[in-house]
């Protein structure tokens, strides 16, 4: 998808490369009833979780089968049926509202025991834990025992901020502490660390009615930020890939999978080339498939459509027809008629 964007095929991506076993590998304990808020680099935990390709394609060109209708930019994923909050561009505003939805569970229980026991996870960035959002979330999380799991991927940077810049303490997991928050640290690249590790946090996160835990998971971005980003710019080619090769948590699991038989050379072509194409059947379903309907712009906000949007749905039309060789209409939904009132 980095690629298709570079071909002009997509407007934006981001790639979680590196991160794989700390995404799957977390959200592979979590609970499917479980509440989750993830932050932009956690494809993984989509994917363990049952989002399809064609639900991963379908949001990245904004088509009519996408249930955000194209508003948001690609990436931003996020899956009522999974119980997975839509993914949301401003940096750590997703800790508080996680915090706010363990409180929320929590009351549930309280009100009716017979509900099964649920927690939040939430995903982000060492360099979104810089942000006030953080504090006061670990803050309201701990003071009102609300169970979350607080799951920080430390990967080394922000953009171009390196940690070196990021903090002057012993990273993420320290702060927990200062909060009176159970935390650990985990090899973020160790698939089975994290799985145990989050386990853990899970069960005690349901502990006497519910307490806050804190995860940080140290990895690496082996990608550039996104396509807007050269992170060659900032480090060394080698640094890159060197973590590649000595720390990469695919060829770490491959290699255990090998050295106990499950794994070899001809499983892993037969999967790379079976993956391959499947993503490329998605991706030219995703691409073929007509926008939402230009209407839609008008629609979500209100449960009908005010007189003043009325109006400017109204105003829209006439300038399309008005100019009928400017838009290619074509290729949304219902053409210009899905602006008849
Ligand atoms: C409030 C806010 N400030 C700045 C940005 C721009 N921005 C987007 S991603 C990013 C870096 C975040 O780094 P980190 O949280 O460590 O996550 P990573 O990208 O490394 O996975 C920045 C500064 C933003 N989206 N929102």
């Amino acid at each position: 998808m980095f690629d298709a964007q570079r071909q002009g095929r997509l407007s934006f991506y981001m790639v979680s490369a590196g991160e794989e076993a700390l995404s799957v590998g977390s959200a592979s304990i979590l609970d499917k009833q479980d509440v989750i808020f993830c932050q932009y680099r956690e494809q993984g935990v989509f994917a363990q979780r049952g989002f399809t390709l064609n639900d991963f394609m379908n949001q990245l060109f904004a088509n009519k089968l996408d249930p955000g209708r194209g508003r948001n930019m690609p990436v931003h994923y996020g899956s009522r049926e999974l119980n997975i909050h839509t993914v949301s561009s401003p940096l750590a505003t997703q800790i508080p509202q996680a915090a706010g939805a363990a409180y929320g569970l929590k009351m549930q229980r309280i009100n009716d025991p017979s509900l099964p026991p649920r927690v939040v996870a939430v995903y982000f960035g060492e360099g979104a834990a810089s942000e006030g959002d953080f504090h006061a979330a670990l803050n309201m999380a701990a003071t009102r025992s609300c169970p979350v799991v607080f799951i920080c991927r430390n990967n080394g940077y922000a953009i171009s901020t390196p940690t070196l810049e990021q903090y002057r303490g012993d990273g993420i997991a320290s702060r927990g502490i200062g909060y009176g928050i159970d935390t650990i640290r985990v090899d973020g690249n160790d698939i089975w660390a994290v799985r145990e590790v989050t386990k853990k946090a899970r069960e005690m996160a349901l502990q006497n009615g519910g307490k806050p835990i804190l995860v940080e998971a140290m990895s690496y971005r082996v990608s550039h930020h996104s396509t807007s980003d050269d992170s060659f710019a900032y480090r060394a080619r080698v640094e890159v890939e060197d973590w590649k090769r000595r720390d990469n948590p695919i060829s770490r699991l491959r290699k255990y999978m090998e050295a106990k038989g499950f794994w070899n050379e001809a499983k892993e072509k037969e999967a790379r080339e079976s993956i391959r194409r499947d993503v490329l059947k998605a991706f030219s379903q995703a691409e073929r498939e007509k926008k939402p309907p230009i209407r839609s712009m008008f629609e979500d906000v209100y449960e009908e459509l005010t007189p003043e949007l009325k109006a400017q749905m109204r105003e829209l039309r006439d300038h399309l027809e008005k100019y009928p060789d400017e838009y290619d209409v074509g290729e949304y939904e219902g053409g210009k008629s899905s602006l008849d009132l």
